[in-house]
């Protein structure tokens, strides 16, 4: 049985950060269909850090992909700040990414033949910054991250780590209301797993939305609300009790307390 949380109706006024109703996808390859969402209802609260766990095929970076546009729904609704994105078209839903969703993928997805700088630079640059402010958020960025001295690296020359941080520091260069991450350190070795992790709870701590997903108990438990998905569908949504409510994250966790 699902024990999915309860979904109310979004409206602009106090509406989630993020909300999913009804989410359905069914991916027709070569051969039987994949029903990788099954009926989807979802809200995320500004501040909150999720982490979707669940076994491989259950359909956890479909889900992913549908909340950042990057795969649409066969059927359902998605609403970003309580605007519904049903009729965003490709590039609405491109310049939506730039500006409000930093998305991490598992093999960091950076461009090879730019420097890391540019690949940080570039979508602030899209977004009309100009290139000195581009290039100012870049170096607070690579200062938080550690990633000072390597700007002028090909994204090739660098650890996966290093790699996954350079990517951390793209998807939030714009300062995005919400992050996703879909096994943002499914490619890394422990160490850097560890520092993957640590670098996602300290920007959680300050508000930053986060929601990702991972096999990984190690990254989940950095979150402060675990989705168990299987099958398509939401198995199981709970706060964690053993993780500090931080930042407005608490919100989430009071909710579902309370
Ligand atoms: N582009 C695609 N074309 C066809 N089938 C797909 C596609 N993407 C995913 N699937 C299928 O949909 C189902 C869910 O896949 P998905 O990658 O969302 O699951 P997952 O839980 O993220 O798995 P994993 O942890 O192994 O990445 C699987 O059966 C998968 O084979």
């Amino acid at each position: 049985m699902s024990r999915s949380r309860p979904v109310p109706e979004p409206c602009a006024q106090d509406a989630p950060l993020l909300q999913a109703t009804g989410l359905v996808k069914t991916h027709y390859g070569e051969g039987t269909p994949a029903h990788a969402v099954r009926g989807v209802d979802l809200a995320v609260r500004q501040g909150e850090f999720v982490a979707v766990t669940g076994p491989s095929g259950a359909g956890k970076s479909t889900l992913l992909h549908l909340l950042g546009g990057l795969q649409r729904p066969d059927s359902g609704s998605l609403w970003l700040d309580g605007e519904r994105t049903d009729a965003y078209s490709e590039a609405r839903w491109a310049a939506e990414r730039r500006r409000r969703i930093g998305i991490v993928f598992q093999f960091f997805n950076l461009v090879s033949n730019l420097s890391v700088a540019d690949n940080v630079e570039l979508p602030a640059l899209l977004t009309g910054l100009s290139t000195r402010k581009a290039r100012t958020e870049r170096e607070h960025l690579f200062a938080e991250l550690g990633l000072e001295g390597k700007e002028r690296s090909m994204p090739g020359e660098l650890s996966g780590g290093e790699q996954q941080r350079v990517a951390l520091a793209r998807a939030l260069v714009n300062h995005p209301p919400l992050l996703l991450a879909d096994e943002p350190a499914g490619s890394l070795d422990s160490r850097g797993t560890r520092e993957v992790t640590r670098l996602l709870s300290r920007f959680h701590q300050r508000g930053q939305t986060i929601v990702l997903v991972t096999h990984d108990a190690r990254v989940a438990s950095a979150a402060d609300r675990v989705i168990s998905f299987f099958d398509g569908r939401i198995a199981d949504d709970a706060a964690l009790d053993t993780a500090p409510a931080r930042g407005t994250g608490i919100s989430g966790v009071l909710e579902l307390k309370g």
